[in-house]
């Protein structure tokens, strides 16, 4: 494929690599890798290996703990364990950045530049449900398949936003402990792996990139904490895009340094004198830093190529920027306080609380955003009234083993669980608020796919559970209405009498969607339309 490759790139790659450049441009030629990534929110690399047919033939990429070369063929993609969302299916080198951001449970992150959502879905991993993932992306199409990715994921504690990284910037200043700037760039190291990338490559000129990086970089960097680790990436090898951005953030913000990124796995340093005219402004231990930079180079690697530069800004967080409750009404959660709900909210709640159920369970505050604009439309119930719902849903259907995190945040009629501790998103372009429980309708509450994605199989009430090779399975991600003997169902108590109500739906043990059961051996298909198997 090197023939179709633009003379100019390889004019400027030759100049670049010198003696390197044959061995590069045979890189080109040589077959392609896949990975995939096992998702531990759900389970283990080990338990993954045991359970999947693709267990062993896989072989492990150096360096990502959960992230695994498999064959040409082996189709992950059409597997009920990707519909499980055990795994995501993402190129080696793009597990790079995140395995340096070292992100560990309680942290604040921010994915700047998030869709699709491999890198968030990656930090999601390590945060291990502790913590908050703001995950962002400007595009608003691409925020679609980005909040599906994270919803199959099973994360319990993401923000999904819309928005330029300007308009985060004042929100979110010296509020993050880990920020990642995956940018958009020229994509010269997808060239192998998607030929429209050529095409795209003429378009989109390497200035046009380096200028939306420079703006990108300048916000990210307003937003983190001192003492934090920011990680910028591109999946390109051109200069501007990469040494000359680093070059340029250091010789304009005296309080960023490089960290130093140990050169193991076939990666290369990264090259000061290709910091561009920027580096003339740097000292000669800023210069020099630059080496501490890596380069993921297909030639050296079993991969497509990446570039990242560990940052941190100096200094250690003294103060937590205080969250901004502005249209936020915060009610306490304590009993007497909810006895203020009114009308049918406080009643429904009331009576949750009665049967010693949910209700009382809940931590920390419920808070009652007070909702206008387009969220909450006309006819819609009062946000309260969906927040009871909610708990009401949560009293009946799922069990006592449920550990419901966050506060409660309901747009109109849907509800979220959102993360704790975050400034008031008042403004921005939400996505999703936190996690999407569901939706109340005016009587009943409709448990989200992303609830059942979230779940583990013993916080449903009511589930059943179909080994991978079950027909039954297919049938269910086809959207099937499915027959099931009653004998089959698993609960997470004391099985539920009469036995009817949402089921949710398991193979192997892991959720793939709710059903509803009447009693008659029917199981009602609740997987919504974009979440079947095509
Ligand atoms: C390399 S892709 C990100 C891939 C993603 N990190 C992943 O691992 O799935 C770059 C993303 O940056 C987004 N983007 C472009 N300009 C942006 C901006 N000004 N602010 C935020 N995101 C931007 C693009 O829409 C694109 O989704």
């Amino acid at each position: 494929m090197s023939g179709y490759l633009p003379i100019a790139f390889t004019t400027k790659m030759k100049s670049l690599l010198g003696e390197e450049f044959d061995r590069f441009m045979s890189s080109y030629e040589d077959p392609r890798v896949y990975g995939i990534r096992i998702n531990r929110l759900k389970i283990d690399a080990e338990d993954w290996k045991n359970l999947s047919p693709m267990g062993d033939t896989v072989r492990p990429i150096p360096w990502a703990p959960d992230g695994y070369y498999y064959e040409e063929g082996a189709r992950p993609g059409k597997h009920p364990h990707y519909h499980a969302g055990l795994y995501y299916i993402q190129e080696p080198s793009a597990m790079a950045p995140v395995e340096l951001l070292d992100v560990q449970p309680g942290h604040r992150v921010l994915d700047l530049c998030a869709a699709p959502g491999g890198k968030s879905t990656q930090i999601a991993g390590k945060l291990q449900g502790s913590g908050v993932l703001v995950s962002n992306d400007n595009a608003r199409e691409r925020t679609k398949a980005l909040a599906k990715n994270i919803e199959l994921a099973g994360v319990r504690n993401a923000v999904v936003l819309n928005e330029e990284p300007s308009a985060l910037a004042p929100v979110f200043r010296g509020w993050f402990d880990r920020i990642l700037v995956d940018a958009p760039c020229s994509g010269e190291g997808m060239f192998r792996k998607d030929e429209s990338m050529i095409a795209e490559w003429e378009k989109h000129s390497i200035e046009r990139c380096s200028a939306m990086q420079r703006h990108i970089l300048r916000d990210a960097a307003a937003m983190l904490a001192p003492g934090g680790v920011l990680v910028y990436s591109t999946c390109t090898f051109s200069p501007e895009e990469n040494e000359a951005q680093i070059a340029e953030l250091l010789a304009e913000y005296p309080d960023f340094e490089v960290l130093p990124v140990p050169h193991q796995y076939g990666w290369k340093p990264g090259n000061p004198d290709w910091a561009g005219e920027a580096g003339r402004d740097l000292t000669g231990g800023q210069l020099a830093s630059l080496a501490g930079t890596v380069r993921l180079w297909p030639h050296h690697i079993e991969g497509e190529g990446h570039y990242a530069a560990v940052l941190t800004r100096k200094g250690t967080r003294t103060e937590d920027a205080e969250p901004v409750v502005s249209e936020t009404a915060l009610l306490d959660a304590d009993a007497g306080k909810r006895k203020k709900l009114k009308g049918n909210a406080g009643a429904a709640m009331r009576a949750a609380e009665k049967k010693g159920g949910r209700g009382t369970k809940d931590s920390g505050k419920l808070h009652r955003t007070v909702i206008n604009g387009k969220h909450a439309g006309k006819g819609q119930v009062e946000p309260v009234d969906a927040a009871a719902l909610w708990h009401v849903f949560a009293e009946r259907e799922l069990s006592e083993l449920f550990e419901g995190t966050g506060n409660v945040q309901c747009f109109g009629s849907r509800v979220y669980l959102q993360p704790e501790g975050l400034p008031s998103l008042d403004g921005l372009r939400v996505v999703r608020a936190g996690w999407y429980v569901g939706e109340a309708g005016k009587h009943k509450f409709e448990p989200s796919q992303a609830l059942a994605m979230g779940l583990q199989q013993r916080e449903a009430a009511l589930s059943l559970d179909f080994s991978s090779a079950d027909p039954n399975v297919i049938r269910y991600l086809k959207g099937e209405t499915l027959f099931v003997d009653a004998g089959q169902m698993k609960a997470g108590g004391d099985l539920p009498q009469p036995l009817k109500g949402y089921v949710l739906v398991c193979t192997d043990g892991y959720p793939i969607g709710w059903g509803k059961y009447s009693g008659d051996g029917m199981l009602k298909n609740e997987l919504p339309a974009g979440w079947r198997w095509m």
